[in-house]
């Protein structure tokens, strides 16, 4: 494929696949940061914020196995504990060639948290992506409204 310059509008087109930039190429390198001794399997997750803010996150993993956290979940937890709470979209990339990879349950409950009608990018590590909105992937989900709060997406500052 050509190489392609210049600005590109987010999400965009190519070679017949969805890309979205810059948070898919920041997902990409995101995965470069993995720590993921046990596994061996690299993730890398790039949010993009309504105001156009971009925070990646990388899988880190641990020696007690279940305390290990996702790319997603890191992402999210650095965006959240900077002041953001409205979100565009999440890329997610590993290095799996035939499969898009996809978000585990707790990602997809961590994500909904902060609304369902946002974009979820799952890649292959040729830079393809499917896009589905959080909703999707996880349908008829609990979530803030239903202990009685208006969204989670309020200001800062209110608790
Ligand atoms: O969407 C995913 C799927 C898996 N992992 C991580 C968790 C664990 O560190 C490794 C293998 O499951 O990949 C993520 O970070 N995100
Ligand atoms: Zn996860």
């Amino acid at each position: 494929p050509k190489p392609v310059h210049g600005m590109l509008k987010w999400p965009y087109r190519l070679h017949g696949h969805l890309f979205i930039s810059p948070s898919s190429a920041r997902s990409a390198e995101a995965k470069a940061f993995a720590y993921c001794p046990y596994s061996r399997f690299r993730v890398g997750a790039a949010l993009l914020t309504k105001d156009g803010a971009i925070f990646t996150g990388c899988n880190v993993e641990n020696a007690c196995n279940n305390l290990g956290i996702c790319a997603e979940r890191t992402a999210i937890a650095k965006v959240v504990s900077a002041g953001h709470r409205e979100f565009k979209a999440i890329a997610i990339a590993s290095d799996l060639r035939e499969q898009f990879i996809s978000p585990c349950g707790g990602c997809r409950q961590f994500m909904r948290e902060f609304g369902s009608s946002w974009n979820v990018y799952l890649s292959k590590l040729d830079g393809s992506h499917v896009e589905m909105t959080v909703r999707e992937l996880l349908p008829r989900s609990f979530g803030p409204d239903d202990l009685g709060m208006e969204k989670g997406n309020s200001t800062p500052s209110k608790l």
